[in-house]
């Protein structure tokens, strides 16, 4: 029997729980793959709190260098978060010709180019699993099962502190603020939880899986980014009433060899499997042209379903490291090409859901829709609500496609009319055609 040493920079939720899932069925792994995984040294500034697990005496320390250094430690596993010790101790022990696991999606977005590149020149590996779709080996079967394929399109459900929110707010109709301290309690949430909220999180998670599936680091400028702060509790009773609910959705594309990328709120019908996504859960839709449509759902946040995430690549790295594989193939994915091209306004056609307040008034209509009609977008369906107290109604429309572009011109203009009263909201509909 082979052993791999692990050291563990950061002992929280995650760290946490890769060492309780390695304490469970570390001695199943072993059987299953000849190597057997020891939690060699934990790193963490806090060693005092209580984390609900026993490790061995000498096992924790407070110096996360001191472990990347020890030469009875095989491979590091980043869990400290955040971009800035964390880049620190993922470059160096790679330079130490150690292979570094990390859950840390915005570190990769942020770092991803010089920490592959670095990989890449120390001929070694990193693996990070754990920091897209939590549990979800959807990486793994990316560069695996569907390595043979040209990726057409991804839909993802990628946050579970926001999938959680949206699924309460509808079913229960609670305030944000309460629900928001649910999800922290719950140890979905990022510090701060506006990278959640923001839909921050979810680009992270999205410019790795377009970088992984065209071949290139993206960087996060690319990827226009909405999430679900102020998303008022009358859109979603609005979108449910249309047969649709609200999901904070990464899109990828592949429009004709640009890539089309975006992090944005959307109604999407409530028949599709993706509605059905609710609470923490994560969901991601990969149509490749020679699998046709595929689907991982599972865990995306939490100790354990992360922690599984973080152990499956342990025992990758082990058995790369123990083959002397060298470079795997979850670095060369990233660096095929130097740099991707991305679709702009005229080159990205959707459906939109578009809700104004208009003066209740003849003629105010009218203006709305000479406008639409002037920049070629056309009409699925009107409500209108009734009307306030103040004399003005909501609005709610429903578009064909149209070009982005178009939609950007015909909102200012809308903006701009004396009867329309307030802010209009404009979000994506997808019906996945
Ligand atoms: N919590 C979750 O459900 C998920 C988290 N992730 C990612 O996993 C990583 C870890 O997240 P959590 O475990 O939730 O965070 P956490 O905040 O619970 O744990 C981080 C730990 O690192 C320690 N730490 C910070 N700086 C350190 C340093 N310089 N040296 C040693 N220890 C240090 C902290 O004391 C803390 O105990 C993050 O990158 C996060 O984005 C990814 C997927 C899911
Ligand atoms: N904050 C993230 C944690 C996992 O990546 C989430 O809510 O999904
Ligand atoms: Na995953």
């Amino acid at each position: 029997m082979k052993e791999i040493r692990i050291g563990i920079l950061g002992f929280g939720t995650v760290g946490a729980g890769v060492v309780e899932g390695i304490q469970k069925n570390g001695a199943l792994m072993a059987d299953r793959t000849g190597i057997m995984p020891i939690v060699a040294r934990i790193a963490d500034l806090d060693i005092e709190t209580d984390r609900g697990i026993t490790v061995p005496d000498g096992v924790l320390t407070t110096d996360a260098m001191s472990v990347i250094a020890d030469e009875n430690v095989d491979l590091i596993v980043e869990l400290v978060g955040g971009t800035t010790v964390a880049r620190t101790f993922t470059l160096e022990a790679l330079k130490q010709g150690k292979p570094v696991i990390t859950a840390n999606k915005a570190l990769l977005a942020d770092h991803g180019e010089e920490i592959y590149k670095t990989a890449r020149e120390n001929n070694i590996g990193i693996y990070y699993e754990a920091a897209v779709g939590g549990g979800i080996p959807i990486l793994r079967s990316q560069r695996a099962g569907l390595i043979g394929n040209q990726i057409e399109s991804i839909y993802g459900i990628l946050n579970g502190t926001c999938n959680y929110m949206l699924t309460r707010m509808e079913r229960e109709g609670l305030p944000f603020d309460e629900i928001l301290a649910d999800a922290q309690a719950l140890g979905y949430a990022e510090t701060p939880p506006d990278l959640d909220i923001d839909g921050i999180d979810t680009a992270h998670k999205a410019v790795v899986l377009a970088s992984m599936a065209y071949g290139a680091p993206v960087p996060m400028d690319a990827c226009p980014t909405s999430g679900i702060r102020g998303l008022s509790a009358s859109e979603i009773v609005n979108a449910a009433d249309l047969g649709y609910c609200i999901k904070l959705l990464a899109i990828i594309k592949d429009n004709d060899g640009e890539v089309e990328l975006s992090v944005e709120p959307a109604l999407v019908p409530k028949e599709h499997m993706i509605a059905s996504v609710s609470d923490s859960f994560n969901a991601v839709f990969v149509k490749g042209d020679i699998v046709g449509d595929t689907m991982y759902y599972g865990r995306g946040a939490g100790r354990l379903p992360t922690g599984s995430a973080v152990i499956g690549d342990i025992m990758e790295a082990a058995s790369d490291k123990l083959h002397d594989v060298g470079t795997p193939v979850s670095v060369t994915m990233m660096l095929q090409k130097d740099a991707l091209t991305y679709c702009s306004g005229d080159n990205i056609i959707k459906r939109c859901y578009i809700r104004l307040c208009l003066e209740d008034k003849p003629g105010s209509m009218a203006q709305v829709m000479t406008i639409f009609g002037k920049h070629n977008i056309s009409i699925a369906s009107v409500v209108q609500k009734e009307r306030h107290e103040s004399g003005s109604a909501p609005v709610v429309i429903l578009t064909q496609a149209a070009k982005e572009s178009d939609f950007v011109a015909a909102m200012t203009e809308i903006q701009a009319l004396d009867v329309s009263t307030s802010e209009p909201i404009r979000m994506r509909l997808e019906d996945f055609e």
